[in-house]
């Protein structure tokens, strides 16, 4: 799924399961939440993650910064393969490797001011306090606070104020690479556009690479290089972002689009039907594909048997049986 750079990330058939302790009949059961994923991102572009709640995007995201030991498969970062490196293998790396979640409220320690909070991975990882001092306010600048900010704490500031303290703390120890798992879901419409510009603009400038997560495909339309949409821990179409939205391919993509309020009142009833019946628990160990209980096109094969990934159009990807060669 590679284009013409080395990807700055990769993955190969990567597999995150969690196993349930309680209760009698659940226990010891895999929960399933990443089933064999593998994609590239190249550098300097934002690889869009979309699917509805539960599918495994942050569990992806956060496998990828090995925030907790996965269970199989394979992760390289800038070439390094890091699935099975050690805490202390992985230190170099973890300043080039940050994230902005969805609660900024949860996020930021609220007994820190914003100085602490934006200076503290920069302390952690053995910037001098010029430098601390010096970078933070170049970056309140640039995430557009200002200088009397500095000494306040997060409950004084508005959501999306948060979101910029969030941002500007991921970036103080210039990372290459940035998991904003779903950072706009808990803002103001009004205040969405404006954390995506600021996104948008560090990117440009600092030459970042985003993995951005969002559960819905409005949200990661315009933001987006490339997206990835993924069921029930599998990633089902991954394609160049206006291929995805001009010529959806998997039957979930063309409903999770129908389910995108569209101006064009044809386009929104196309498929809208598709997303009825029971959606299969994350603990199934039915064969298949996943999504056979809600497709509408559903044939005997895809009861039986997984689909891979195809490549269906150039740099076009479904894991589909509607589109086996
Ligand atoms: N620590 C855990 N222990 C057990 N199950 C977990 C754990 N973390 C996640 N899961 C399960 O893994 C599956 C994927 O969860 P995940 O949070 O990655 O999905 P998501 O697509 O990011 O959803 P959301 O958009 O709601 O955050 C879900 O079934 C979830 O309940």
């Amino acid at each position: 799924m590679s284009e013409q750079h080395a990807p700055l990330v990769s993955v190969r058939d990567l597999h995150k399961h969690f196993t349930l302790n309680g209760g009698l009949l659940r226990k010891g059961v895999a929960v399933k939440a990443v089933d064999g994923v593998s994609f590239d991102i190249q550098p300097g572009e934002t690889f869009g993650l979309v699917g509805e709640s539960g599918c495994g995007k942050s569990t992806l995201g956060r496998a990828i910064l090995r925030l907790f030991d996965i269970t199989s498969g394979e992760i390289h970062f800038a070439g390094q393969e890091i699935a099975r490196a050690s805490e202390k293998q992985l230190k170099p790396l973890r300043k080039r490797m940050q994230a902005i979640f969805q609660d900024p409220y949860s996020s930021l320690n609220p007994g820190m001011t914003v100085q602490q909070l934006v200076a503290e991975p920069m302390q952690i990882h053995g910037y001098s306090r010029e430098e601390q001092r010096e970078r933070t306010e170049t970056l309140l600048y640039k995430v557009g606070l200002k200088q009397e900010h500095l000494q306040r704490f997060p409950h004084e500031f508005s959501g999306g104020q948060r979101q910029r303290i969030s941002i500007a703390r991921a970036l103080s120890v210039r990372p290459e690479f940035v998991l904003c798992d779903e950072p706009l879901s808990a803002l103001d419409v009004s205040v969405q556009a404006q954390v995506v510009n600021i996104l948008q603009d560090l990117q440009q400038e600092l030459g970042l690479t985003y993995l951005f997560i969002a559960h819905d495909l409005s949200m990661v339309r315009h933001i987006s290089t490339r997206i990835g949409v993924m069921y029930l821990g599998k990633l089902v179409e991954v394609a160049p972002a206006n291929a995805l939205y001009q010529h959806p391919a998997h039957p979930y993509t063309r409903a999770l689009l129908a389910s995108v309020p569209q101006p064009d009142p044809r386009i929104r009833n196309l498929e809208q039907a598709t997303l009825r019946g029971e959606i299969p628990g994350p603990t199934s160990v039915l064969p298949g594909c996943k999504f056979c209980s809600r497709c509408p096109h559903v044939m005997p094969v895809c009861r039986r048997e997984v689909p891979a990934m195809q490549e269906i159009a150039p740099g076009h990807f479904a894991a589909c049986w509607l589109f086996k060669v």
